[in-house]
């Protein structure tokens, strides 16, 4: 499977009220990973929420991700997004098979990511790149790393935090794979404004 292109990232605060519509259209404009992203503890609703996701992804042939949580991940047979303080990813390897797609934040650390790609992950995530409305105070990382992750890191890379169309042409251009984005694309004021960012972001892999 090729991990390339547009990373949707859902948020429950930005999407309250619109979260189907919003994530769908996301879908109608293609989306190679879809992640589940809710910081409540509000397990029931993460149980429901994710449950929905997982059969509008299936309609739509996008892989589902959820981050934080390996045991809803396994729950519902998709993948997971590992922090470095969310659970060993060896363990999430076991419990979720060896083709479950798993992922896992390195921040700025290139040995971060040597290490999960040695712990079985499928992607390593590098970030923030510029100025994030969603997690302003996630460490900088900057293009120069990601030239190094290119040539020692032989995983799909994604790059997250503060992309929007205006920012994410160079950071395909220096190698990344995956574009993880959640302001830049569910920020927009309607569904259609939605499908429109998502299809501009795929088109800058189509002239990488
Ligand atoms: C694709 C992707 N990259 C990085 C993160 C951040 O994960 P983490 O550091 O665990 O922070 P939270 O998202 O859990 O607040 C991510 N979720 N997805
Ligand atoms: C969840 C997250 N992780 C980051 C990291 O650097 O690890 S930045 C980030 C927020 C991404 O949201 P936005 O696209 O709105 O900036
Ligand atoms: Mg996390």
């Amino acid at each position: 499977m090729t991990l390339r292109g547009l990373y949707a990232i859902t948020d429950s605060q930005l999407l309250a009220g619109k979260f189907l519509p919003y994530v769908e259209a996301a879908l109608k404009g293609g989306v190679a990973l879809l992640q589940y992203r809710d910081k409540s503890q509000d397990k029931s609703r993460r149980l429901r929420e994710a449950e929905t996701l997982a059969e509008l992804c299936a309609r739509y042939k996008t892989q589902l991700i959820i981050n934080d949580d390996a045991e809803l991940a396994a729950r519902l047979g998709v993948g997971v997004h590992l922090g470095q303080t969310d659970g060993p990813l060896t363990p999430a390897r076991t419990l979720l098979g060896r083709d479950a797609i798993i992922g896992s934040t390195c921040h700025a650390q290139l040995e971060l990511a040597e290490q999960a790609a040695r712990e079985g992950a499928s992607y390593v995530a590098f970030g923030r790149f510029f100025n994030s409305v969603t997690k302003p105070g996630a460490p900088a990382a900057d293009g120069a790393l990601l030239e190094q992750a290119r040539t020692r890191i032989k995983l799909p890379i994604c790059v997250i935090g503060g992309i929007t169309l205006d920012n994410a042409a160079p950071l395909v251009a220096h190698g990344a794979d995956l574009l993880a984005v959640i302001h830049g694309l569910f920020g927009a004021d309607s569904t259609q404004e939605v499908t429109r960012r998502a299809r501009a972001f795929n088109a800058l892999f189509a002239s990488a």
